[in-house]
């Protein structure tokens, strides 16, 4: 470990964050009785530009009105390239109630950006006398943002969680697809006349993962548009857990439960992660830092690998 600590992440469940537009407040209380851990009340993209001020209305009388149990509740406000940010942030803090935990900011493109958001939140906050500090999540979703990625995760105090939105990322970095996430029939290698397909996202996914595991915020995978496809979302979620995303977005209910199976480790993973530590005791009583499980090496690293994996099952379950 270097010098710097490695700082943890906010200790809250993420495995699946729900989506619904600002704009369907009939969504509301159907959201709120979900399986998802935290919720995104849009008023970005899935937001018609003639509804943003109602949608902002809604989701403000939401945040008073519905009962959202104990899910983290967030809002996508608008972009920073928009007329409609400005008022949605002021709006959010003026008028919302202490429910609302979350701002969520789309298409960041540098820390500047993050300052600027930081900077008016601050201010109404003290305005307003505010008592819960409104957290950050941010999107990257363009090639100033997968490129800044580490400037952005270390802008502000304030963030907590950097999805990766794969379809405004794809339309930023000219990529020629329509499909959002998931796997892209021409992305293939070719061996002996057999195609073998790779993960044009893996990339972005893992360079998002170094830059908020550095700043001890949680790197989340964002959407998998086709909600028909639950084998195709559970290959990318699973691909995202592996990586050491926290979560994934669900942009229809029917992936709730996928999200939260993925993000879930399995009794297979927990037994096996708690008797690696078992092992590694009775290595230490031994004198030896390294030992055998299963026939394969374990050593000290090992100790913090099946830490991961039992912190994570705690945390859910505490
Ligand atoms: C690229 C990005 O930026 S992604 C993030 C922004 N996008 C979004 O927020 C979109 C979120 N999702 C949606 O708006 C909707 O789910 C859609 C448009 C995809 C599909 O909506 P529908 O056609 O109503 O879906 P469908 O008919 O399959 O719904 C089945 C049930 O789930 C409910 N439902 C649909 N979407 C949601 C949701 N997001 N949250 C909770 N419940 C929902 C429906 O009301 C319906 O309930 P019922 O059985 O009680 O009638
Ligand atoms: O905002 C999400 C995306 O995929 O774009
Ligand atoms: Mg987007």
């Amino acid at each position: 470990m270097s010098f710097r600590l490695q700082p943890a992440t906010p200790a809250r469940p993420n495995r699946c964050q729900l989506f619904g537009p600002g704009s369907r407040p009939a969504l509301f209380e159907k959201m709120a009785a979900s399986a998802a851990d935290v919720i995104n009340l849009d008023l970005e993209d899935s937001v018609a530009p003639s509804d943003k001020d109602t949608a902002r209305e809604n989701v403000i009388k939401a945040t008073h009105e519905v009962d959202w149990g104990n899910k983290y509740l967030s809002v996508r406000i608008n972009g920073l390239d928009t007329p409609y940010w400005y008022r949605d942030v002021v709006d959010l803090l003026e008028k919302s109630s202490e429910r609302l935990d979350q701002i969520m900011i789309p298409k960041v493109g540098c820390a500047a950006d993050i300052y600027a958001v930081d900077a008016l939140v601050t201010s109404i906050e003290a305005a307003k006398g505010r008592s819960k500090k409104i957290s950050f999540e941010v999107i990257i979703e363009s090639a100033a943002g997968i490129a800044h990625a580490e400037e952005i995760a270390a802008s502000s105090p304030r963030l907590q969680a950097m999805s990766l939105g794969a379809a405004d990322f794809a339309a930023s970095m000219g990529m020629q697809t329509t499909g959002i996430g998931g796997t892209q029939d021409n992305y293939y290698m070719l061996q002996g006349g057999n195609q073998y397909w790779s993960d044009p996202w893996h990339w972005a996914q893992a360079k998002i993962v170094a830059a908020a595991r550095t700043y001890g915020v949680l790197p989340v995978d964002g959407p998998f548009g086709d909600f028909s496809d639950d084998e195709g979302f559970r290959a990318q979620a699973r691909r995202s857990a592996v990586l050491g995303m926290a979560g994934k977005w669900a942009i229809h209910p029917k992936q709730i439960a996928l999200a939260n199976e993925v993000f879930t480790p399995s009794e297979e993973q927990v037994t096996e992660a708690r008797e690696i530590l078992e092992a590694m005791e009775t290595a230490k009583a031994n004198g030896e830092g390294a030992t055998v499980y299963k026939g394969r090496l374990v050593d000290i690293a090992s100790i913090k690998q099946a830490e991961v994996i039992v912190k994570q099952f705690e945390m859910i379950n505490s």
